[in-house]
């Protein structure tokens, strides 16, 4: 097993008389992006400042490539790179002159390899002697992404880096975003309201609520996780029979005037086509909900 590069361990954070952060503890690995998803107010901004050292800690430790935040500061900060708000640039410079401004800023030289190597991987090459200022906002996301990759870091941290983009740019940094994890090996943390957009950029999702980590899945568990289906069909012990020979992984089982057969989600239509196929009567068919989109529903409604 790989070693994590952001351990958190039993984080709490109290502002005043109120708790925010109610002690929670996750493991990030190297080349995974790691969605942090949860409704507004739930407290990933707050996870995320003390992450970075922007806010203190209450209780627990963060720690980043084996090194304290709060201890060993300078040491763990060097590993990450991050867009906690918008990226600052100059919009009257051109992309690659943003870079190298940027590039003179930190505290290690960076060579100019590494500029062209991070211009290519958020796919740029071909605009990056143009001027910011006609830059689309996905453009300049992606610059964003370079800026924060140039010191070769091994974790990128990004709030909510769909924010205000449209559905073509939200596309866009998706791919870039896996091309990173993937093409550079980092740890990529991504935060996020938006449970179908994280389902298709992450590998693994921790789900927050209420400034508690309640559940921590990688996406292809969620995907396949298996859902009770009821169905009312007649003549019901026949339907039972016959689900026990052609699909017997389903494991129906009669209750009162149903059949429930537990299947992943995208089988149930297969298995409706076959019952149909046998001519029983079929009145309704009603699936419920996996455990974790369950969950982010519950604590979604009424926002
Ligand atoms: N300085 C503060 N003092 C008091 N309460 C705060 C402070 N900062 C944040 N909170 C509260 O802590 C909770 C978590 O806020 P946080 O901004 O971390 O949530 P979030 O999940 O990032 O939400 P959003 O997606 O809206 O940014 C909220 O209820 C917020 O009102």
């Amino acid at each position: 097993m790989k070693k994590p590069i952001v351990e958190i361990k039993n984080l709490k954070k109290v502002i005043g008389d109120k708790t925010i952060i109610h002690g929670i503890s996750m493991d990030v690995y190297p080349g995974e992006v790691f969605g942090f998803l949860g409704p507004n107010g739930a407290g990933k901004t707050t996870t995320i400042r003390m992450m970075v050292g922007l806010m203190g800690i209450t209780e627990g430790e963060v720690l980043i490539n084996g090194f304290s935040i709060q201890k060993s500061f300078e040491e763990a900060i060097s590993h990450v790179g991050g867009i906690i708000e918008n990226p600052e640039m100059y919009k009257f410079l051109s992309g690659y002159d943003n870079l190298l401004q940027y590039a003179r800023m930190l505290p290690v030289p960076v060579k100019k390899d590494r500029i062209d190597e991070i211009v290519k991987l958020v796919g740029l090459e071909k605009r990056i002697h143009e001027k910011v200022k006609g830059y689309s906002l996905g453009m300049r996301q992606r610059l964003g992404l370079a800026q924060a990759l140039l010191h070769s870091p091994k974790l990128l941290i990004l709030d909510e880096p769909t924010n205000g983009l449209d559905p073509a740019g939200i596309r866009e940094i998706r791919t870039y975003i896996r091309k990173i994890a993937l093409e550079e090996g980092i740890a990529v943390f991504v935060s996020s309201h938006m449970l179908s957009e994280m389902q298709l950029m992450c590998d693994r999702i921790g789900i927050i609520q209420d400034g508690r980590l309640v559940s921590v899945e990688t996406v292809g568990d969620f995907v396949g996780t298996k859902v009770s289906t009821a169905i009312e069909i007649e003549p019901l012990e026949k339907a039972r029979e016959f689900i026990g020979r052609t699909f017997p992984e389903m494991n129906p089982v009669v209750k009162g005037n149903q059949l429930f057969v537990s299947a992943a989600r995208e089988k149930v239509p297969a298995l409706v086509q076959a019952l149909a196929g046998e001519e029983y009567a079929i009145y309704q068919v009603s699936s419920g909900s996996s455990t974790l989109e369950e969950k982010f529903l519950e604590m979604t409604e009424g926002n």
